[in-house]
């Protein structure tokens, strides 16, 4: 098949080792730059460009891997594949309902899993009840729009976490508040699904003195079994969120697993390097999957 990483940066571990699988499945693999792609919306023949007036209409599948920056544009692409009939591993519209934090955890809550006391306003007039509905001080602060631990901030004390709050919302930024869960000692738990099963998980242990566990602050990740409840949790979450590949964050808590967060472009470097698994591999086999594809027998032509 034909299958497009549809990326910013060639030289990134998770897209190297995506071209890298796929090639060693037998496809022809292309790195495609979001930046270079271009649309025509037509009724009878939609396109899409890439710079210099190449056509890209004939791919099989495209795997979206798109920045937090790009995802306005990114997800505009995914889904103008979408509408030529080119099948994406992640659709633009998980996607992009997983980039909103708030949305995400209001889909999750609605469903009935269990994620830790969150609140949100939009008045600096409501911050002190704000943080009484998440059980006081020390809370965590999160910036809507963060990604790999930025924008996360543990408050320890009640005025602490006004002083943040308020300068934050004088900036005119969206953020959360959430109960700080202080009992996982700065430790997580990251699985990663494919086509509703958790193909691998790793724990992730903040550096000492930190209590964000993300390998980008400096954490690091461990081999973990995971309980039945935390395997169906992730399972569910990432159904919930009509993803195909999901990294699912998970914060144990002193009343059970809590779904912290939801990652439509997980990383693989981690999570391959602690488990020694072809996580690119079973990536690519599950557009296989979607697709109906088999390899071709050497007696073919
Ligand atoms: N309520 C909480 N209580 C305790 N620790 C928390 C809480 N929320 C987040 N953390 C810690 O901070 C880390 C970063 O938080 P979160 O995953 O929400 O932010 P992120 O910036 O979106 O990270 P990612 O790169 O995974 O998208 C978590 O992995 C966890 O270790
Ligand atoms: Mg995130
Ligand atoms: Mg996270």
């Amino acid at each position: 098949m034909k299958i497009g990483v549809l990326a910013s940066n060639p030289e990134l571990y998770s897209n190297k080792r995506i071209m890298e699988a796929g090639a060693n499945r037998g496809h022809d693999m292309v790195f495609l730059d979001i930046k270079q792609c271009y649309m025509k919306l037509d009724a009878e023949t939609p396109e899409i460009h890439y710079r210099g007036g190449w056509i890209l209409n004939d791919f099989d599948a495209v795997i979206p891997r798109i920045r937090p920056q790009l995802t306005f544009y990114g997800c505009a692409l995914t889904r103008h594949f979408e509408s030529i009939g080119v099948h994406p591993l992640n659709s633009a519209s998980a996607i992009s309902y997983s980039r909103d934090k708030l949305y995400s955890l209001q889909l999750l809550q609605r469903k009935g899993l269990d994620i830790p006391t969150t609140g949100f306003a939009n008045s600096p007039m409501d911050t002190s009840d704000l943080i009484d509905m998440v059980g006081g001080a020390p809370l965590i602060v999160k910036l809507l729009e963060g990604t790999q631990g930025r924008g996360v901030v543990l408050a320890e004390t009640r005025k602490a976490g006004e002083s943040v709050i308020n300068a934050i919302k004088s900036l005119n930024a969206n953020l959360l508040v959430q109960e700080f869960i202080k009992e996982a000692q700065g430790r997580d738990l990251r699985c990663f699904v494919i086509d509703g099963k958790v193909i691998a998980s790793i724990e992730r242990r903040a550096a000492p003195g930190e209590f964000r566990a993300n390998l980008h602050q400096g954490g690091t990740a461990a081999l973990v079994r995971i309980t039945p409840e935390e395997r169906k949790l992730a399972i569910k979450a990432t159904k919930t969120m009509g993803l195909q590949v999901a990294g699912v964050d998970i914060i144990r808590s002193a009343k059970g697993p809590l779904l912290l967060e939801i990652n439509s472009s997980p990383g693989l470097e981690g999570i391959e390097t602690a488990t020694g698994k072809d996580i690119a591999s079973d990536m690519i086999a599950s557009v296989e999957r979607s697709l109906n594809w088999r390899p071709k027998k050497l007696n073919e032509s």
